[in-house]
C-alpha cells in the first residue's frame, strides 16, 4: 500500500507540473491563431501581395515599394499589405487618394503612436508625429504664427529674396572654374530661411556648428536604411506601445541607440535656442514677437491651455520638438527639389533656354525676383510644376493612422489601420499626364500660354495633414530657381574622362539624364527621392 500511495503521489505531482505547460501551450496556440487571423487577408479585402502568419507581407514586397505597387498593382486603386499584424492600406490612384485624404479628412488625420518619443524624452510633441488635440493646437498656432511673419505675404518673401541674392553672390565670387557642391550651398540658404523664421537669425551661415546640425537633420530624411528600419518597426508599434517594458527593451536595440543619440543631439540644439530666447524675455513678455520661439513663449504666457491630463499644453520641451520638425520637414525637401530642378534643366536644354528667355524678357539679367513675377513667368511656373511632378519627392507620402472605420474604393477600412499613398504613380497616370515620363511644361499651359496649376499634383499631400509649409516651400522654390536661372548658366563638373580628352565624351544632357535615370536605392521605403550628389560649374550670364 505504501507503493500504491507513492505511485499516486508521483501521478499527482506529474499532473501539477504538466498543468502550466498545458496552459502556456494552449495560450501560445490561441495567440498564434489570433495573430494568424490578423495577418491573413479576407475575401472582402483589397488585393494583397501576400502575407505570412505573424510577420505579415515583408517577404512579398519588392523594392522600392512605389515601383512595385505601380507595376504589380497598376489597375488597383487600393492595395492592402501587412506590417506584422498591422494593416497598411496603400492608395494607388488619385481617385482613392482623394476619397481617403479629402472626403475622409478627419478620419485620416491620425499619425502613428508617440509612445517611443514619450519614453525617451518624457514628453510628446512636434508637428509631424502627433495627432489629436495636441497636434491641432500646435498646427493652428504654427500656421498662424508663420502667417504673421508673412508666410505667403511679404515678410518671408523678403527674407527669401535676400537669401537668394546672397547665394548668387557666393556662387559668382567662387568663379566659373570652381565646381560647387549644390547640396551644400542650397542647403545652407534654405536652412537660413527657416532659421530666420524660427530663431530670428541666419544661424546656418553664422554658427560654425550648423553644418554638423544640418548633416544630422539630413540623416533622418536621407538615410534609407534608417527609414527601412523605421518602417519595419511600424509593424509591431501598436502592440509594443501598449506594453511599456517591451517598448523600453526595443529602444535598447543597438540600431535604435544611434538614432536616439542623433535625435537627442538635435533636440538639445533646439532646446538651447529656446532657453537663450527665454533668458532674454522681458518680465512682461515680448510686446511683439520677432520669431517663432518668441511667439511661442508669448503664447505660453498669455494662454494657459492644458492637455487631457491638466498639464500645460504649450511647453518649452514641445517647442523644441516643433522646431525640430520644422527643420526636418522643411530643409531637405526644398533643397532636394531645387537639385532636381537644376538637373532637369541640364537634361532638357530646350526648356532651360525658354525659361531663361522668359525671365530675361520680363525681369532682365539682374532684377530682384519677387512673388509678383509669378504672374508674368508662365512657362517658368509650368517648368517648376513639371519638376515636382516627376520628382514626386515624398514618394509614399507620410504614414497616416485611420482614426475611425471608413470606406475607400468600395472597401471597408477599420480604425487603427495605417495608410500611405503612391505619389510617384499618381503623378504618372497616363490619362492625366500623357507621355508621363516626358518632361513637358506645356501640359500646364492653356491655349494662350497661361499657366494653369493641375489639381492632380499632390506633392504636398492633401486634407488635414497636408504640408504645413506649402506656401513657404512654393515661395522658396520660385525665388531660388528663378534667381539662379536668371544669373547663371551651369554645367556638370568636368569629369576626368572629358577633361583629359580621352575616353568617350558625353554631353551635358546625357550625363544629366543618367543622374535622373539613377534607380532609387535598393531599399523598400524611400522617404525622399534623392538624386546622387553632384557638383556644378556656374558661369555668370
Ligand atoms: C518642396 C518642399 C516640400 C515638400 C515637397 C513637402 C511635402 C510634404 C508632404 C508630402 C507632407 C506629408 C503630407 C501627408 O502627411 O500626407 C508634408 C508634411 C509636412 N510638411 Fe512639408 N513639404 C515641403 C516643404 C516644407 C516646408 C518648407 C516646411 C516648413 C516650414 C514643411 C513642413 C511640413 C510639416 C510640419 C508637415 C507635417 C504636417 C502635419 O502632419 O500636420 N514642409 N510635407
Amino acid at each position: 500500500s505504501i507503493e500504491f500511495k507513492f505511485q499516486l503521489f508521483r501521478k499527482n505531482v506529474s499532473c501539477i507540473m504538466l498543468l502550466p505547460v498545458v496552459l502556456i501551450g494552449s495560450a501560445g496556440v490561441l495567440l498564434f491563431g489570433y495573430l494568424y487571423r490578423l495577418t491573413k487577408p479576407q475575401q472582402s479585402d483589397p488585393p494583397c501581395p501576400g502575407s505570412d502568419p505573424i510577420i505579415g507581407s515583408f517577404r512579398y514586397l519588392e523594392r522600392p515599394l512605389y515601383r512595385f505597387m505601380s507595376e504589380r498593382f497598376a489597375r488597383d486603386h487600393l492595395v492592402l499589405f501587412f506590417l506584422g499584424p498591422t494593416r497598411m492600406y496603400y492608395l494607388n490612384s488619385y481617385a482613392a487618394f482623394r476619397e481617403a485624404m479629402v472626403d475622409n479628412a478627419e478620419a485620416l488625420s491620425g499619425r502613428v503612436t508617440q509612445k517611443p518619443i514619450e519614453l525617451l524624452i518624457g514628453s510628446n510633441g512636434g508637428l509631424v508625429g502627433t495627432d489629436g488635440e495636441l497636434w491641432k493646437q500646435y498646427r493652428r498656432f504654427t500656421l498662424h504664427t508663420l502667417r504673421d511673419f508673412g508666410l505667403g505675404r511679404r515678410g518671408a518673401e523678403h527674407c527669401i529674396s535676400l537669401e537668394a541674392e546672397e547665394l548668387c553672390s557666393e556662387i559668382a565670387n567662387r568663379g566659373s572654374s570652381e565646381a560647387i557642391d549644390v547640396n551644400l550651398v542650397l542647403g545652407r540658404s534654405v536652412s537660413n530661411v527657416i532659421c530666420q523664421l524660427v530663431f530670428g537669425s541666419r544661424l546656418a551661415s553664422e554658427n560654425p556648428e550648423f553644418e554638423r546640425i544640418l548633416d544630422a537633420f539630413n540623416e533622418f530624411t536621407a538615410n534609407p536604411r534608417f527609414q527601412e528600419e523605421n518602417f519595419k518597426a511600424l509593424a509591431f508599434l501598436p502592440i509594443s506601445s501598449r506594453c511599456t517594458p517591451l517598448m523600453r527593451l526595443l529602444l535598447k536595440l543597438p540600431g535604435m541607440q544611434g538614432i536616439i543619440k542623433k535625435m537627442n543631439y538635435l533636440l538639445d540644439f533646439c532646446q538651447q535656442q529656446v532657453e537663450a530666447h527665454a533668458a532674454e524675455m522681458p518680465e512682461a513678455g515680448f510686446s511683439e514677437a520677432r520669431d517663432y520661439i518668441e511667439a511661442h513663449l508669448k503664447h505660453q504666457q498669455l494662454n494657459q491651455q492644458t492637455d487631457d491630463n491638466g498639464a500645460d499644453l504649450f511647453t518649452n520641451k514641445r517647442l523644441g520638438m516643433a522646431i525640430l520638425d520644422l527643420f526636418l520637414a522643411g530643409t531637405e525637401t526644398t533643397t532636394t527639389t531645387l537639385r532636381w530642378a537644376l538637373i532637369y534643366m541640364l537634361a532638357n536644354p530646350r526648356v532651360a533656354s525658354k525659361v531663361r528667355e522668359e525671365i530675361r524678357q520680363h525681369l532682365g539679367v539682374q532684377g530682384r525676383v519677387c512673388m509678383a513675377d509669378k504672374a508674368k513667368l508662365h512657362y517658368t511656373m509650368a517648368t517648376l510644376e513639371e519638376v515636382q511632378r516627376l520628382a514626386s519627392l515624398v514618394t509614399n507620402g507620410l504614414t497616416h493612422r485611420v482614426t475611425a472605420d471608413i470606406q475607400v474604393a468600395g472597401y471597408k477600412i477599420p480604425a487603427d489601420s495605417y495608410m500611405m499613398y503612391n505619389m510617384y504613380y499618381i503623378h504618372r497616370d497616363p490619362d492625366q499626364f500623357p507621355e508621363p515620363d516626358c518632361f513637358k511644361p506645356e501640359r500646364y499651359l492653356d491655349s494662350e500660354g497661361r499657366f494653369q496649376a493641375s489639381q492632380r499634383l499632390i506633392q504636398f499631400g492633401a486634407g488635414k495633414r497636408a504640408c504645413l509649409g506649402e506656401s513657404l516651400a512654393r515661395m522658396e522654390l520660385f525665388i531660388f530657381f528663378v534667381s539662379l536661372m536668371q544669373r547663371f548658366d551651369f554645367r556638370l563638373e568636368t569629369d576626368d574622362c572629358s577633361a583629359s580628352g580621352g575616353g568617350k565624351i558625353v554631353d551635358q544632357a546625357t550625363r544629366a539624364q543618367a543622374l535622373l535615370d539613377y534607380v532609387d536605392p535598393e531599399h523598400l521605403l524611400v522617404l525622399i527621392r534623392h538624386l546622387p550628389s553632384y557638383k556644378l560649374e556656374f558661369t555668370e550670364l
